[in-house]
């Protein structure tokens, strides 16, 4: 089933739409009545100061009697909280009766009054009702479709209240996870324009009538949310997507149907690059044949000049995986430029970039002082992907060795060194905690090791040979404060000192924070 929202908010079913966590019907509002989306809800009522300030909350609502204790809390019931801070996810967190209480959309601050939704033996989730007292830090969020498409979870909250609280996540990781109450943590690098950052959109076509859409399937479901004009994506990504899309109406291009099986288009992506405002577009398909991708090419040509490539990427199967193995050139060139300071990147249409290239620079230059390179150094990139770190490091090291599971991201870390006119870094596939511990053994002991592991953060076997070898410097970078608090826990056992944790905001408007943690080894 497909939806379409645009700006201009028309009609819409998003009140069908299941919650994130539970997966059940939330009563999400169509955006046309986005505002009572708890996340866009903008004023409480009563106001609480109507009320008598003497009588408790159940004296002034008989009617909303709340349950007795945390233990007896049933789903249905209905309960206060006051929101304490924003957790992991983007939620408000707050306790009943010292049982922690996860609502969606609900602000530091916040008293709200909730729809308990799911009870577990050390947490409960609830809806918002009402917001009871409201805080200054609520802002109406620009996007029609937030609360809806899944993609940003903080639009409802200022940026400066954004940024705080992702440092607060970062130290609550460390108090929580590492048992640190005092982290030498460093202001969060935000961005001045904290929007229109995203160079890479990746949206599933599907058609609503005679309308072709693309956009994201909402959160626990599959119903498409069309995106039209995204607030985070680059302008640039945007009018080529609106663009495409009315072409493919025009040619009456099949879009692939889940439930047949039956169309050609699966998913479309346009990048930009930064430096050059070039597109490079692919059309992800679900055959071999993409029918009538001649006009197709013309059509995109005539319009869209901007665009350099035209690619079709086919993936055949239902691998959750976005792309296929196969990329077929249909028109253009082969690989799309991009840069990132000094260093040169070619990439190909699957080849994976950083989305934010103004904060992956300073989230670089962070990892960069952490790794207090001299030009001596034997540096480990480890989870190296497609070479990024470990080429910005090269020219500052003797040599550095990145570690990568994926072999066509290994074979991209080589042609960007090339490309890059770098000749001191090579890259080798494999796993981090199988062959950092394999050259240790061999008596290779790297000056500096980094790291910057998916969200589960590093196996233990990796740490343990890190800690073995002793290396004078580890940068941990990190996308999960939960991990990256509970990795260095088991660095600072083995002899390391935190010296820093830098957070970069790289996803505003959602719940994601990176951090960059110097540490540098003082054995005991
Ligand atoms: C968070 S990304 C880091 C990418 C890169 N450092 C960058 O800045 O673009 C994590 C990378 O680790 C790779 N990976 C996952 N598990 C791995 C493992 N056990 N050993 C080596 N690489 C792994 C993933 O394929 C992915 O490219």
């Amino acid at each position: 089933m497909a939806e379409r929202i645009h700006n201009k908010a028309k009609g819409s079913k998003a009140g069908d739409g299941p919650d994130k966590r539970t997966g059940k019907p939330a009563g999400a509002p169509s955006a046309r009545t986005k505002a009572a989306h708890p996340k866009q809800q903008q004023q409480g009522k009563p106001q609480s100061s109507q009320r008598n300030p003497k009588l408790t909350y159940r004296q002034q609502n008989p009617a909303n009697k709340p349950a007795a204790s945390a233990e007896n809390v049933k789903p249905g019931d209905r309960i206060i909280v006051t929101i304490k801070r924003i957790g992991i996810n983007g939620e408000g967190v707050g306790y009943y009766r010292r049982k922690a209480v996860f609502i969606d959309g609900a602000l530091p601050d916040e008293v709200v009054k909730a729809k308990v939704i799911k009870v577990e033996p050390g947490y409960l989730n609830g809806e918002i009702i009402e917001i009871e007292k409201r805080s200054p830090q609520r802002q109406e969020p620009p996007c029609p479709v937030y609360g809806i498409c899944g993609g940003c979870q903080l639009q409802h909250m200022t940026y400066e209240a954004q940024l705080q609280a992702k440092e607060e996540i970062v130290r609550e990781s460390f108090q929580r996870y590492a048992r640190l109450q005092d982290i030498p943590l460093r202001p969060i690098f935000g961005m001045d324009n904290p929007w229109g950052y995203r160079n890479k959109a990746q949206l599933q076509a599907g058609r609503e009538g005679e309308d072709i859409i693309a956009g994201l399937y909402a959160a626990g479901s599959h119903r498409l949310i069309d995106i039209s004009g995204c607030p985070i994506q680059h302008p640039v990504v945007n009018h080529v997507i609106e663009r495409v899309k009315e072409v493919m109406e025009e040619l009456q291009i099949p879009v692939y149907n889940e439930r047949t099986r039956e169309g050609a288009i699966r998913t479309i992506v346009a990048r930009v690059g930064q430096a050059t405002g070039k597109v490079q577009l692919t059309f992800i398909t679900s055959t071999d044949r993409l029918p009538d991708s001649k006009r197709l090419v013309e059509k995109i040509r005539e319009r869209l000049p901007m665009v350099i490539t035209v690619a079709q990427n086919i993936h055949k199967g239902k691998s959750p995986l976005v792309f296929g193995n196969k990329t077929v050139i249909l028109w253009g060139e082969e690989q799309l430029e991009e840069s990132l300071g000094d260093v040169r990147f070619a990439l190909s249409p699957r080849a994976f970039f950083q989305l934010n290239p103004d904060q992956t620079v300073r989230l670089y230059n962070a990892v960069q002082e952490a790794a207090g390179l001299s030009g001596s150094e034997l540096v480990v990139d480890a989870y190296c992907g497609t070479g990024t770190i470990g080429l910005w490091l090269a020219p500052f090291a003797q040599e550095v060795r990145g570690i990568e599971l994926i072999p066509e991201a290994v074979l991209d870390a080589r042609d960007n060194a090339k490309s890059s006119g770098v000749a001191n870094a090579h890259f080798y596939e494999g796993r981090a905690e199988q062959l950092l511990p394999d050259w240790v053994s061999r008596g290779i002991r790297p000056d500096v090791v980094v790291v910057d592991p998916p969200r589960t953060g590093c196996e233990r076997p990796l740490l343990d040979a890190i800690v073995k070898s002793k290396p004078k410097r580890l940068v941990y970078v990190s996308c999960n404060p939960a991990t990256l608090a509970k990795d260095c826990q088991v660095l600072l056992n083995g002899g390391y000192h935190l010296e820093w944790v830098q957070p970069v905001d790289m996803f505003p408007q959602t719940s994601h924070v990176e951090s960059v943690c110097s540490l540098i080894y003082k054995g005991f």
